[in-house]
């Protein structure tokens, strides 16, 4: 049975991907998106689950900047939860007397309208997860009054459901991604995503532009860019990208490649099937059959057979 880290404890968003991930799964659960990733790639789990973007906070930047510097570690598998938050507290406890809410920030981010209208008076502060709010909240003497989680959540630790789906919106979903040491890749699927990581070799003009032209000519569509800082001072920027299609697609691997030619560092995080089932648009000239073709033409006509 696989060992799979993820960010807890019990009653996470985090858990419950892992679960329909991997349902035979055994769970390790860690404090931070770090700890699990750090699980993983010590070997003291076989793989992990974290969060990577959410469809209202956007990108989970702890995730994409582990991906980056940590030692390397390859996406196999991606699920999209739609998540639908609970304010939970103690028995007994009332809105009007809430005063501090404890939950995850992107839960905050997540919550905002509900927030304002409904506890304007309250301090909410950051906690390392949804559902170590509601285990910190469940203790007696805790210094908050109440906890935004996951309604499992409150089950679990023993909370009230003082209001339901309270998220701003009702179709947030967030997208979780498993990730293994290095090893084989899953096969293509025709529906598949390919996630890197690209420093730049030097910041020019046109930069940015030359990197998104690997992709366009080979008629590689982008599902999420992102830059983030490289830690070097004000305006170093390094690049994360999830496009569609597999590395062993052609214009998949010849846009990587052209990539590696021109950019500082590009590291490679992963091709794996897509959650949605979303095969992707294939433009004229650039199916795999096209590019065999135009390579044998190339070698014909390189040997004067014209
Ligand atoms: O705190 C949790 O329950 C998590 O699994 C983390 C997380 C996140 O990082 O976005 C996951 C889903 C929700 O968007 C809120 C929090």
């Amino acid at each position: 049975m696989p060992r799979v880290a993820y960010l807890g404890p019990e009653g996470t968003f985090t858990e419950e991907a892992l679960r329909l991930l991997d349902p035979t799964a055994e769970r390790l659960p860690c404090a931070t998106v770090s700890a699990a990733l750090n699980a993983a790639r010590a070997g003291d789990a076989d793989g992990a689950v974290v969060p990577l973007e959410n469809s209202i906070e956007g990108a989970i930047t702890t995730t994409l900047d582990e991906f980056a510097w940590g030692e390397p570690l390859l996406i196999n598998a991606e699920l999209l939860l739609p998540v639908q938050f609970s304010l939970l507290a103690r028995p007994g406890t009332e809105i009007p007397h809430i005063k501090r809410v404890y939950t995850h920030p992107a839960a905050i981010t997540q919550c905002r309208n509900y927030i304002s209208r409904e506890l304007p008076d309250a301090v909410v502060v950051a906690a390392p997860s949804t559902a170590a709010a509601a285990q910190e909240v469940s203790l007696p003497g805790s210094p908050y009054d109440a906890a935004i989680a996951a309604r499992i959540a409150g089950e679990h630790y023993g909370l009230v459901e003082l209001a339901a789906d309270i998220g701003d919106r009702s179709d947030t979903v967030t997208r979780f991604v498993k990730v293994g040491r290095p090893g084989p890749l899953p096969q293509a699927t025709g529906s598949d995503r390919t996630t890197l990581v690209v420093f730049l070799a030097d910041d020019h003009p046109g930069a940015l532009l030359e990197m998104l032209t690997e992709f366009s000519v080979r008629g590689v569509n982008l599902t999420r860019i992102e830059s983030r800082p490289t830690g070097g001072g004000i305006g170093r920027y390094f690049f994360h990208f999830d496009f569609e299609g597999h590395v062993a697609d052609a214009r998949v691997g010849e846009a990587i490649a052209g990539l590696h030619r021109i950019c500082g560092e590009v590291r490679f995080l992963g091709s794996y099937p897509r959650a949605d089932g979303i095969a992707p648009q294939i433009k004229r000239g650039t199916s795999d059959p096209e590019f065999a073709e135009a390579a044998e033409w190339l070698a014909r006509i390189r040997a004067g057979k014209v």
